[in-house]
Parts: C-alpha cells; sequence; structure tokens
C-alpha cells in the first residue's frame, strides 16, 4: 500500500487542501464489481483505482472469452491505453485485482467455495454493471442475464455482513413506454417471478411465440428484461441498500481519463462508423427528436456518488437515478448528425466506400426511397463489380446487415422521452465542492460540438485503429468520388 504515488492531484484527492470525501470513502474497502470487462465497468474500475488508489480490493466476476484466461483478460484491460494514468498512480494494481472466475448464466455464477466464502466475507460494495445489451437477444437468455442473476446477486448480497451499498445499473429506458419517466420502479404487467419460472419449463418455440405479447408496448427484450431487474431489485431489497442508475444512450468519454475513449459499437458508435466508411448514407430518424446521450465517464461518476451517498446517508427506500443529458442539455439528431458529417471533413476514415452523407428522413416511404437508392443498389453494382474481377461478392450481405441494426436503433432516434432528475439534482447539491469537481455529473457543462468531434476522432483512434498521419490520403480518397 506504501507504493502508491498520486501524480494527478488535480484528477484525484487534493486541491487547496480539501480531500474528495468520495474518493476517501472508497479507499480501505473490498470492492465487487460485475461486467467489469464491459464499456462502462472499465472505465468505472480505472476511475475508483485512479481517485482511491489505496482502495483494498477489485473483485471482478468474470468469465473466460475468445481463448483468453481470466488473467490475459485482465492483462489486457490493464495494459490498455485507458489505464496508462492508473498504472502510474496505481502500481499496485494488478494486485488489487482479484479476478474471480463466474459465469451468470449458472447457478450461484458458477463460483467456488472458497471464492464465494470469501467474496461474502469481505465485500463492501456491490457495482452490478454485468448484462446482456443486444436488443435482439431471445427472451430465455435475456431473463437469465438481466433477471435472474440480479435475483442471485441480491441473494448473495444479502449474506454479506459488511456490504454497504449495492448500486444496480439499468437504463433509462427501461420504461421508454412512457414519455415522461420520473425515477420510481415502474410495475410490470407479469411478475418477474413468474417469468422467471415459466422460462424453466416453457420450451424455445414456445417462448419465441409468447415473446411479443409479454414484452407488449416495450420496443425488444433488452429494454422489457432491464425493467424486470429493477423489479427484481426493488421487491428483493430486504434490508440492503440499494440503488438504481438509469443512463440513456451511453457514449465515449468526455473528458476523462481522456476525451473520446471507445472500444464497443453499441449505441451510435457503430453507425458514425457505417457513415464515415460511406455504408450508411440515410437513415430513419427524425431531426428534432433529442439525442440523449450521456457520457461513460458523466455515468461512473453518478454511479461513484451513488455509492457513496447510499452507503454514507442510507436513504430509507431504493433511490433512482436517471443519469440523462435531455431535459438539462438538450442536443437533437439532427445537430449531431450534422457535427458528425463536419468532423468527417476535417478527419475522414481511412479507404471509405463512398463520400460521406447524412439524409435524416421521418417519412417511411422516403426511407424505402433511400435504402433503395443509397444503400442496396450501390451495394449490387459493387458486388457486380468484384464478381467481374473475380473477387467474392460481399456488400449486399455488409449492407443487410447494417439496415437491420438500423431498424432496430429506428426506434430511439424517431422518439423523445422527459427523464425528471430530482434524485440527481439532490446529490450533486449534496457533494462538497471538491467531489463536485473530481465525480462531476453535471452535463450542463458539456460542449456538444467539442464532446462529438472528440467522440469521431475517439472512434478513428481507439476503434478503427487508424492512424493519424493517414488524414491526407483519406481526404485524397474521398475527393475522387
Ligand atoms: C440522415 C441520415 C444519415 C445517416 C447517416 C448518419 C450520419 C451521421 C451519423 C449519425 C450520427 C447520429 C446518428 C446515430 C444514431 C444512433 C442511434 C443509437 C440508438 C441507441 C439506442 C440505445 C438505447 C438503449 C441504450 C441501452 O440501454 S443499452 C446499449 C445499447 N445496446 C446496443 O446498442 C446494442 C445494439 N446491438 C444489437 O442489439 C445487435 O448488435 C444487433 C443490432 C441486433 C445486430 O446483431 P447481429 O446482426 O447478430 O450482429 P452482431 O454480431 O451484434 O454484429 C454484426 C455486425 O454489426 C456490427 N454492429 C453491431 N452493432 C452495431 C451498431 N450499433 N451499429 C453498426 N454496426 C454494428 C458488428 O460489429 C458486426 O460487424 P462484423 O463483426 O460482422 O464486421
Ligand atoms: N451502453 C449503453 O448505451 C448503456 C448501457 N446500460 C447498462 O449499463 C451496463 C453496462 O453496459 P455496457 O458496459 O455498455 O455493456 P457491455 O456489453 O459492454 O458489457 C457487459 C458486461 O456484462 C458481462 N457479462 C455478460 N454476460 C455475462 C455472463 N454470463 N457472465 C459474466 N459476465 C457477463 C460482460 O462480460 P464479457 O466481457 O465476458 O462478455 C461484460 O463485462 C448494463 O447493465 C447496461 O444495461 C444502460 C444504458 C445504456
Amino acid at each position: 500500500m506504501g507504493r502508491e504515488r498520486n501524480l494527478f492531484p488535480e484528477l484525484s484527492e487534493r486541491k487547496g487542501g480539501t480531500m474528495s470525501t468520495i474518493a476517501a470513502f472508497y479507499s480501505g474497502k473490498s470492492i465487487l464489481i460485475t461486467g467489469a470487462t464491459g464499456f462502462m465497468g472499465k472505465v468505472l474500475m480505472e476511475k475508483l483505482f485512479r481517485t482511491s488508489p489505496d482502495l483494498k480490493v477489485i473483485y471482478i466476476l468474470m468469465r473466460p472469452k475468445a481463448g483468453q484466461t481470466l488473467q490475459q483478460r485482465v492483462f489486457q484491460i490493464l495494459n490498455s491505453k485507458l489505464f496508462e494514468k492508473v498504472k502510474e498512480v496505481c502500481p499496485t494494481v494488478h494486485d488489487k485485482i482479484r479476478a474471480i472466475y463466474a459465469d451468470l448464466n449458472q447457478n450461484d455464477f458458477a463460483i467456488s467455495r472458497e471464492d464465494m466464502q470469501e467474496l461474502l466475507s469481505c465485500t463492501n460494495i456491490i457495482f452490478h454493471c454485468a448484462a446482456t445489451v443486444r436488443f435482439d437477444d431471445p427472451l430465455r437468455h435475456a431473463v437469465q442475464l438481466n433477471v435472474t442473476a440480479t435475483q442471485q446477486l441480491l441473494l448473495m448480497a444479502s449474506q454479506m455482513p459488511k456490504l454497504e451499498a449495492f448500486i444496480h445499473i439499468s437504463t433509462a429506458f427501461s420504461n421508454c413506454n412512457l414519455t415522461h419517466i420520473d425515477e420510481v420502479v415502474y410495475p410490470c404487467p407479469v411478475e418477474p417471478k413468474k417469468i422467471i419460472d415459466s422460462m424453466e419449463w416453457l420450451d424455445d418455440s414456445i417462448i419465441d411465440e409468447i415473446t411479443p405479447k409479454l414484452i407488449g408496448d416495450q420496443p425488444n427484450t433488452y429494454t422489457y428484461t432491464k425493467a424486470l431487474g429493477e423489479m427484481v431489485v426493488q421487491q428483493e431489497s430486504g434490508n440492503l441498500n440499494i440503488a438504481i442508475v438509469r443512463p440513456s444512450i451511453v457514449g465515449a468519454t468526455w473528458q476523462e481519463p481522456f476525451p473520446g475513449w471507445v472500444d464497443n459499437l453499441n449505441g451510435p458508435s457503430g453507425l458514425i462508423i457505417a457513415a464515415g466508411k460511406g455504408f450508411l448514407r440515410a437513415i430513419k430518424a427524425t431531426p428534432m427528436a433529442v439525442a440523449d446521450l450521456i457520457p461513460v465517464d458523466t455515468v461512473v461518476n453518478l454511479t461513484l456518488a451513488v455509492g457513496w451517498y447510499t452507503a454514507v446517508h442510507r436513504p430509507k427506500s431504493t433511490l433512482v437515478y436517471h443519469c440523462t443529458s435531455g431535459n438539462l442539455n438538450p442536443c437533437n439528431w439532427g445537430k449531431m448528425g450534422f457535427q458528425v458529417l463536419a468532423t468527417f471533413e476535417k478527419i475522414p476514415f481511412e479507404r471509405a466506400f463512398r463520400r460521406p452523407n447524412a439524409d435524416f428522413t421521418s417519412n417511411n416511404f422516403m426511407n424505402q426511397y433511400w435504402n433503395a437508392v443509397s444503400h442496396r443498389a450501390p451495394a449490387i453494382i459493387y458486388d457486380f463489380y468484384l464478381r467481374l474481377t473475380g473477387r467474392k461478392p460481399r456488400m449486399t450481405k455488409l449492407m443487410n446487415r447494417l439496415l437491420r441494426t438500423t431498424s432496430m436503433l429506428e426506434y430511439f432516434i424517431n422518439r423523445s422521452w422527459e427523464w425528471s432528475t430530482y434524485n440527481t439534482e439532490m446529490l450533486m447539491s449534496e457533494l462538497s465542492p471538491e467531489d463536485q469537481r473530481v465525480f462531476n455529473f453535471d452535463v450542463r457543462q458539456l460542449n456538444w460540438l467539442e464532446y462529438i468531434e472528440n467522440y469521431v476522432l475517439g472512434i478513428k483512434k481507439y476503434l478503427l485503429k487508424e492512424d493519424m498521419a493517414g488524414i491526407p490520403e483519406a481526404k485524397q480518397h474521398l475527393k475522387r468520388f
């Protein structure tokens, strides 16, 4: 512990002699994170280590993946650019991560007896981030991860004598069938317990058949099961100190540890790539609808503040916190699309298929027209050219997949929602000025134009791994179209 140094005092603990109360709170704590290998989980771990380098341990429940062992996965995360600052601030970071084998799809998460014993006796705080975020997951799988696993984790939590807070990450869209959403858990028509039970004995074909009826006016199995997950949290909270954080569409980092970091294609990131590479040139979107994007570091700052507040102030009921941008600093899809295109002019992606363009239409007929003219026809022509030159055609297949993806996201880019943020604003007012700075989640300070530019740049650097030195050539390439 003695080796930890604070090389970034401006970012973490001290300024003008005042300590960050939140950073101090996590010192010496044993923290359990699910979903630590995911987009949000990594940023959460990074911030915890950077601001509270003398925390005791972070237990991460994880599974081997893509031929990598747990240790290899942890090694890869810690050696990524995201963790560069952490390794300076907390040189013992490797020793402070305890990767625990766990598969949240299994009974008792398949955790070994010894590991379970340690988790039960030592854990102080739980951040439950793991979920399936796919919109098209079969109901059985989505229920298993987003509902049953949450229930099992709560059961584990109830056996932890040292537990101070359980923070459940949900989504602002768990009630997207409503237009005005308050910071409360809304009841679902069918009890989560009944759904969990029925998944045990119904076979897959029947589940597929009844899925549309069960999800009702929810757009997909993801939002439906996240709503069920919240209900489970509320019903099974017992004597636990629980809070629910509901972020909207989580995007690249705004400021910390550096702007523009992103590592998956979810939300707008995949579409920005498709547009920048010239594949996606039109989309069914309502330009005036609010684009409720929220940077991942803002979500993490709020989550850590909620962890502290829940443990220290012990609110009597389960509080829900909306982590959204629309009511405090709105930006619409039209402005966002325009800024994304403006950034492509300055920082184009390499080897684009066509020149980036963006036709937003909320009209079904126009959308079909643009899909035929801007997407399917060029793909067919290109595949014809590939065939003529003795190569394997691939563009039509790629375009079909892309159009399937856009059709799944359409629901979210053609409507606006209003989320109340009383609890989030209350929490902000409870923070000391130092905490408001170190754990900033005041989205009013966000400059959208700057954020979107950094987002596009981040996609180019961290997702596409393109070199900035290639920009002149990429510009030349676009001029040819
Ligand atoms: C005027 C018009 C101009 C137009 C031009 C515009 C220009 C200007 C630019 C525009 C900027 C502004 C507009 C942006 C709008 C953003 C809307 C965001 C709404 C999000 C709302 C979120 C609300 C809820 C938030 C939450 O609470 S939760 C988090 C959100 N959850 C998700 O976002 C999961 C979604 N995804 C899936 O549900 C699955 O991905 C699935 C899609 C089923 C495919 O499924 P499948 O076909 O099976 O395939 P995959 O294996 O998944 O992928 C297969 C292949 O497609 C790739 N690919 C995966 N994804 C995406 C993706 N997105 N976009 C693109 N590609 C993707 C993957 O890399 C793989 O490529 P490959 O490896 O083959 O090369
Ligand atoms: N991204 C977004 O736009 C939004 C996300 N959210 C919520 O935030 C949370 C985090 O999302 P995000 O980080 O984006 O999601 P990711 O898909 O990036 O991460 C999901 C995490 O869950 C883990 N996980 C999935 N299945 C299992 C399993 N069977 N056993 C163990 N671990 C598993 C994954 O592990 P592995 O690496 O092994 O796959 C990964 O660490 C989720 O609860 C999501 O609902 C809410 C609003 C918006």
